[in-house]
This record gives C-alpha cells, sequence and structure tokens, in this order.
C-alpha cells in the first residue's frame, strides 16, 4: 500500500513552488551568487564580438593588434572561469537543497508513529528520500534560475519591442498568449505523469524491499520468477509514465518554438502592411523582427524551466506526503536510569483498543496491576492480544479509552523518550541489524563502558559466542544477523535492552522452539534479571511460565485469569489446557 491510499494527516498542502522555496531559502544567496555568475558569463560572451570587430578594424587599418589579442584571450579565459564557477556554485546549492530535503524527510520518517508505518511501505518512503529528493537538484538550478533569468531577459526584450513599436508587440503578445492557453492544458500533464512514474519508482522499491527483505523464504518457496515479474512490472510502469512525460515536455518545447515562428510570420505579415500604409519604416520592423528573434531563447528556457519544475513539484509532492504521516514529536534521548534504580510498577486499567478504526477490537476493557520486581508471564492463544499489551506499553499506539500507569502516573502524561527510555523492549523476532555485535549492542546505549558491555554479556551467556567468533565483538553478524543462530539473537537482543538497565523489561518470547541448551541460557538470564527489575514477558513456553510470580491469563483481549502456574492449572481451565499442550499459545 502507498502513502496516498493511507491516512496521510488532513492538512491542506501548500503549492509546490512554496515548498521548494522553502528548501531553497537557506541556500538563497549562493543560488543568486550561481545566477550572477551566469550571467556575468553571457555578458563576457557578448563582449567577445565587440572586441573581435575591434580586432578586425585594426588589422585593415595597419594597427598593432597585440591588446586585442590580449583582450580577447583574456575575455575567454574570463568567460570559461567564471563560467566553471557559476556552474560549479550552481551545482553544490542544488546538491545542497537535496541534502536539506534528505535530512528533514529521514529525520521525519525515523520519527513516524508506528500506527503510519505499519500502513506504508518501508520500500516506497525509500523511494522518496532518494530517488525524490534527488529530482529536487534540477529544479533548483535548471528551473529557478532558467526562470529568474530568461525571466528577467524576457521582460527586457518585452520593453524594447514596446519602445520599438507597440502595435507589432500587441501583435506578437496575442501570438504568444494563444501558445501560453495551449501550453496551460500540456504543462499539468508533464505533473501527473511525473507523478504516476515516481509513484511506480515507490512502488519498485517496496517490491524490491519485500523480495529482497525475504530471499530465503521467496527462493525456498520458488517464487523468483512471479516476483521479479513484480518488479519489472514497476519498472515498466515508470518507464511508461516518464515517456509520456518526456512527450508532453516535448510538445511544449516546440509548442513554445512553433509560436515565436508564427509569431515572426504574423509580424512579417502586420508589419509589412504598416510599412506600407506609411505608420513605420523598414527600419523599424527589421528591428522589431530581431527582438521576435531575441525572445526566442527566453522564451525557450522560460518554458523548459517551468517543465523541469512539473517534474520537480511532482517529486516535492510525494515527499510532502511522506512528511505529513503522523509522527512522534522530535525530542532528545532521554537520560537512561541510573545503576541500581528501582524497578517499575505497571496497570492496566479497563484499556480499549483496536488498531484502526475499522478493525476489529483487540482489547475490550483489558484489567491486571504488576508489582515492582519479578517476573509475570503472559499467555493465551495465539492472537488474544498480548503482544498489543507490550504495544500499549511502549506507546507504539494509544488505547481508545482506560488507562495504562506506570508507577502509579498515566503513560500518556510521560515523555515518550523518558518513557522509553525507563523500558527495556525485546521484539519476538529479536531483530538484530547488521553491523558488529559491539553495534548490536550499544544500539540503546552507546556511552555504555567495556564493563558493562561485558556484564551483560555474561548475564545474557553469551560470552562462549563471543569468544568463538574470529573478531570477537567486533564481529559483522550480517543483514538481520543471519551469521547467529535464533537463540544467539534472541539473547543479544536480551543483552542489548539490558545494556539500558530498564526498570521494565519486556520480553516477548519467540514461539520458535530452542534447543535446551539455549533455552535453559535464557530462563537463567530472564531469572537473573527479574531479581532486580520488574520483567514481563509473552511466554509460549512452559518452562517459562513455571518460574513466573505470576501469569496473567489472556482471551481474545480479555484477562481471564491471573494466579500462580499451580493455582491456574487448578482454576482455569484454559490455562491447564494450554499448560498441557506444553506450549502455551499454539492455537487460536
Ligand atoms: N499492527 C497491527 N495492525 C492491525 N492488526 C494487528 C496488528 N498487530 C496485531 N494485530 C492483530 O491484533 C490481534 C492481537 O495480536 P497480538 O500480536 O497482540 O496477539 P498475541 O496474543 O501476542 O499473539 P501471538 O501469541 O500469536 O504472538 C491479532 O488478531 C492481530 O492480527
Amino acid at each position: 500500500m502507498t502513502i496516498a491510499e493511507t491516512e496521510a494527516q488532513p492538512q491542506s498542502t501548500p503549492p509546490a513552488w512554496r515548498l521548494l522555496l522553502g528548501y531553497v531559502r537557506p541556500h538563497r544567496w549562493a543560488l543568486f551568487a550561481g545566477g550572477l555568475l551566469g550571467l556575468v558569463t553571457g555578458a563576457t560572451g557578448l563582449l567577445l564580438p565587440l572586441v573581435a570587430r575591434a580586432l578586425i578594424d585594426d588589422l585593415g587599418h595597419d594597427r598593432p593588434i597585440t591588446w586585442a589579442l590580449l583582450g580577447m584571450s583574456a575575455l575567454v579565459v574570463a568567460n570559461a572561469a567564471v563560467g566553471a564557477l557559476g556552474s560549479y556554485v550552481l551545482r553544490r546549492t542544488a546538491e545542497s537543497v537535496v541534502l536539506g530535503a534528505r535530512r528533514a524527510l529521514s529525520s521525519y520518517l525515523l520519527r513516524l508513529r508506528i500506527s503510519a508505518a505499519d500502513r506504508t511501505e518501508p520500500g516506497d518512503l525509500m523511494a522518496r528520500i532518494t530517488s525524490d529528493t534527488t529530482l529536487l537538484r534540477e529544479v533548483t538550478t535548471d528551473s529557478l534560475v532558467g526562470l529568474a533569468t530568461g525571466g528577467l531577459t524576457l521582460v527586457a526584450t518585452v520593453v524594447m519591442m514596446g519602445l520599438v513599436d507597440v502595435v507589432l508587440l500587441g501583435v506578437t503578445l496575442a501570438v504568444i498568449l494563444v501558445a501560453g492557453t495551449v501550453l496551460g492544458v500540456i504543462v499539468p500533464r508533464i505533473n501527473r505523469a511525473s507523478r504516476q512514474a515516481q509513484d511506480a519508482v515507490g512502488a519498485m522499491g517496496a517490491s524490491l524491499e519485500r523480495v529482497l527483505g525475504a530471499l530465503r523464504t521467496v527462493k525456498a518457496s520458488g517464487a523468483e520468477h512471479r516476483e521479479e515479474e513484480r518488479v519489472h512490472a514497476a519498472a515498466e510502469e515508470s518507464w511508461r509514465q516518464s515517456v509520456r512525460a518526456a512527450k508532453w515536455s516535448a510538445a511544449a518545447g516546440n509548442t513554445a518554438g512553433l509560436a515565436m515562428q508564427l509569431a515572426f510570420i504574423t509580424v512579417l505579415a502586420v508589419g509589412g502592411a504598416r510599412v506600407a500604409t506609411g505608420a513605420i519604416d523598414v527600419g523599424t520592423l527589421v528591428a522589431f523582427l530581431l527582438y521576435v528573434f531575441y525572445l526566442m531563447s527566453p522564451i525557450q528556457q522560460v518554458v523548459g524551466a517551468l517543465t523541469q519544475y512539473q517534474t520537480g513539484a511532482a517529486a516535492l509532492a510525494r515527499i510532502q506526503e511522506a512528511m505529513r504521516l503522523p509522527a512522534e514529536p522530535a525530542a532528545l534521548p532521554a537520560p537512561l536510569p541510573s545503576p541500581g534504580a528501582r524497578p517499575a510498577a505497571l496497570a492496566f486499567e479497563n484499556v480499549r483498543f483496536r488498531y484502526a478504526d475499522d478493525l476489529p477490537y483487540v482489547h475490550h476493557g483489558v484489567t491486571f496491576a504488576v508489582p515492582a520486581q519479578g517476573m509475570t508471564a503472559f499467555v493465551g492463544p495465539s492472537g488474544a492480544g498480548k503482544t498489543t499489551v507490550f504495544s500499549l506499553i511502549e506507546r507504539f499506539y494509544e488505547p481508545e479509552s482506560g488507562t495504562i500507569t506506570l508507577d502509579g502516573r498515566d503513560v500518556a502524561g510521560w515523555e515518550l523518550s523518558r518513557l522509553r527510555s525507563s523500558i527495556g523492549y525485546v521484539e519476538q523476532d529479536a531483530p538484530v541489524l547488521s553491523g558488529s555485535l559491539r553495534d548490536n549492542l550499544l544500539l540503546g546505549d552507546p556511552e555504555a563502558d567495556d564493563a558493562a558491555v561485558l556484564d551483560v554479556i555474561k548475564t545474557t551467556r553469551l560470552d562462549g559466542l563471543v569468544e568463538r567468533l574470529p573478531q570477537g565483538l567486533d564481529t559483522l553478524v550480517g543483514h538481520r544477523g543471519t551469521k547467529l543462530s535464533g537463540g544467539e539473537r534472541q539473547r543479544v537482543a536480551i543483552a542489548r535492552a539490558l545494556l539500558r538497565r530498564p526498570r521494565l523489561l519486556l520480553l516477548d518470547e519467540a514461539t520458535s522452539q530452542l534447543d535446551a541448551v539455549n533455552e535453559a541460557a535464557l530462563r537463567d538470564t530472564v531469572a537473573d534479571v527479574a531479581r532486580s527489575t520488574t520483567v514481563l514477558v509473552v511466554a509460549h513456553r512452559l518452562s517459562t511460565v513455571t518460574m513466573a510470580d505470576r501469569i496473567v491469563v489472556m482471551d481474545a483481549g480479555r484477562v481471564r485469569a491471573v494466579g500462580t502456574h499451580r493455582e491456574l492449572v487448578a482454576a482455569d481451565p484454559l490455562y491447564a489446557e494450554l499448560a498441557a499442550t506444553q506450549f502455551l499459545a499454539a492455537s487460536g
């Protein structure tokens, strides 16, 4: 699903030119300097014929030509140097605009609400940061500078034409007006086609991300060919739309060219008649016709700038669309709890929640309380809403009604970064990021010293692994930690969470079975941690619940019982049945 199909916030979008100016404003002086250097280059170019005329004149009169030659050489060198400097300044400015847009967009996307991220494709968002921002480069230089310099020349030429003959100017402007109306129809089509081409690039990014993110599954399912077709279809759609945009751009350029030639013919006809009636002399007509020729270049420049601008406007709209997705407020990271900070107490009070208005409720009034310290296990059939409990504690989503309190304070009133800095969260599939083992551990606390790292490595029984790895902690773990076993990945994720000294540890146990050694290591780790902090575990294994201080049994979005293993086996038939299977969330 692309962003366009989701819940981009219903704010009115400012016009593209205003968005563009927002990105360009910090670089306006550099852009001005680049434009000015371009004008100087043009002016030095205009001087050359004059010097050449002087040189020929000197030759004709047998005068020395050294100075004229030196002057011409100096002008040629100055023209090349100023031209190179001008294009460098413009190019650099354009790259700075791209950089600004990339920084703004990537910062924004990292703050995206999980509810918004759920409904977008990472590949499409990536295309917006990489491909759409690139399109701003040409808009900044070609379009803005082209519009400014072309526009200036255009106005100057029109003024000169008015001074020569107002009637012929009226005739010229009438032809240009007709062409402008045609362009008014063509130009929005360039915008639409460019937008669709960029949307298709986004769709291609999404398809690619889908395949490359699950390459093993794709290969194992023999689905390479089908997936390849999806990616190719998106690439071809982008091609089709880009070709459409090219067609309309070409039409726009040629309309402008045609208009100028028609203007020339019309001026020749009307001017000829005026010469015949004696209203103007031949010299005026010739001068005016020369101006019509002069007009050609700035008009082409302005039309080129406008068509180029349409591509940029389409890209800007896509960038802006992403930046209207709901995001969390920007905040500096909060300090982590100090060593030995007291464990947190947690309570849910009649919490009702659903992931979206058109989806059924996941929590129908969940209520439970967890005292500070010790281990609480959540069990229940698959889909009962256990993981959702963790997501709500982390405030990845907000409940529709009811309250969630941490240390007696509603989490809705906590500053987000402070709330999250108190919590350690280990997701069910225990994501490990590419990079080294050390990078992964320090993700939550880059300031952690070696002693703290070694400490969590020992607590999570990872010391054996670190010794075995060729470069120890600096060994690269591969994309998503593919070089580690499932159990190792889980313990790395726990170590990472523990390094933050959480006052509340949320551990979503993996549903996959671990071998006996890994399972024992994990159990011992959790038991150790529960002695000094509050641990909540979504439990899928009997071995985990038997050591829990209390067990919360959930079913279909409600808490149906709370107690110890022994109490629940006797009192709750669902729990007794789940416990009998040894695997506590096997069936829904
Ligand atoms: N991001 C989401 N958007 C929409 N629905 C979701 C989302 N995450 C979970 N759900 C739905 O909410 C319900 C509860 O999911 P949850 O992950 O909390 O269950 P669970 O009890 O942890 O299950 P399991 O034991 O299988 O992990 C499920 O029906 C699931 O399909």
